[in-house]
């Protein structure tokens, strides 16, 4: 059922004004696929901008603490996303952090720098046999990208080849995602990033917002109260689902509207059930 208020689905709904009327919130968003479409030149994304509009309404709004988490390295990310200020970043799947002026930039072992040319050498070894395969050069590992490929089964027949190229590889970890398979080096999860933030800032609830394999992590360590937003088809942990990045704007302009009019901590839909416990697979 489809909320009167707004183009969102009364459940989502719900969740968003149980969610907006907690002091303090944390919204984390996922970049490709989610604020952004996914395109066949990766350094030519960039939010949708019904989006871009509605994280920057959002942002400034007090109590609101907006991150991104993404598996792009993380002054890609910061330069594709343009953030507004004092938006936090995650960027490498949790690799590299911004969380203010002192953060640490993300430094590899010897050991790992070395994994790190090897999966580099590797996957443009692979990509160098076939037209329209590219490899992203990441600071803690690669990826293989695959969607310039017209024929999807050839592509997946790419990444098949690079999977075996990279399991005989020391310290090289795969990462899954849409046309691309990454490696990296240094091990970390959304999820893990998610929980370093919860730690941080101590927020009432969460929301996760993400579209691919890697997000799932994300959506595994919400709990009662937060609320988890895939974007597009596939299995998912997360509780809500909306269709594509472009809806993603209904649901942050909702945040705005609800947090605008001034209901914090007013009356909400009473909770009736936990965040991961209605699978919209
Ligand atoms: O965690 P995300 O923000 O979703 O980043 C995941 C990967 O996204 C990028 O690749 C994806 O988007 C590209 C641009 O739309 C697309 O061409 C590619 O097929 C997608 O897999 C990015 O290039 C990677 O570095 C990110 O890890």
């Amino acid at each position: 059922m489809t909320s009167p208020h707004t183009a969102l689905p009364s459940d989502l709904d719900n969740a968003l004004q149980r969610f907006a009327a907690e002091p303090q919130v944390l919204v984390c968003l996922d970049f490709d696929g989610c604020v952004a479409e996914l395109v066949a030149d990766a350094g030519s994304a960039r939010p949708v901008p019904a989006n871009a509009e509605a994280i920057n309404a959002l942002a400034p709004l007090e109590g609101i603490t907006l991150a991104y988490i993404s598996g792009r390295p993380l002054e890609t990310l910061r330069e594709l996303s343009s953030p507004p200020e004092g938006t936090l970043l995650v960027g490498s799947h949790g690799a590299e952090k911004y969380l203010g002026p002192d953060s640490p930039g993300l430094q590899l072992s010897p050991k790992e720098e070395m994994a790190r040319r090897s999966v580099i050498e590797t996957l443009e070894g692979v990509a160098a046999q076939h037209e329209g395969a590219w490899v992203e050069h990441k600071p803690a590992g690669a990826a293989i990208h695959v969607r310039r490929i017209e024929d999807r089964s050839r592509g997946e027949e790419v990444l098949n080849e690079a999977r075996a190229a990279l399991a005989v590889l020391d310290g090289a970890h795969i990462k899954e995602g849409k046309q691309i398979l990454e490696s990296v080096v240094v091990l970390s999860t959304k999820g893990e990033a998610i929980e370093e933030l919860r730690e941080l800032l101590r927020p009432a609830a969460v929301l996760f917002a993400g579209d691919d394999v890697t997000d799932e992590h994300g959506f595994a360590v919400l709990r009662e109260g937060d609320v988890g937003v895939k974007v597009g088809d596939g299995e998912t942990k997360a509780a809500f689902r909306i269709p594509e990045p472009a809806a993603l704007a209904n649901v942050l302009n909702r945040l705005v509207e609800l947090r605008g009019a001034g209901s914090v901590g007013g009356e909400t839909p009473p909770r009736s059930r936990s965040a991961n416990a209605d699978h919209h697979t």
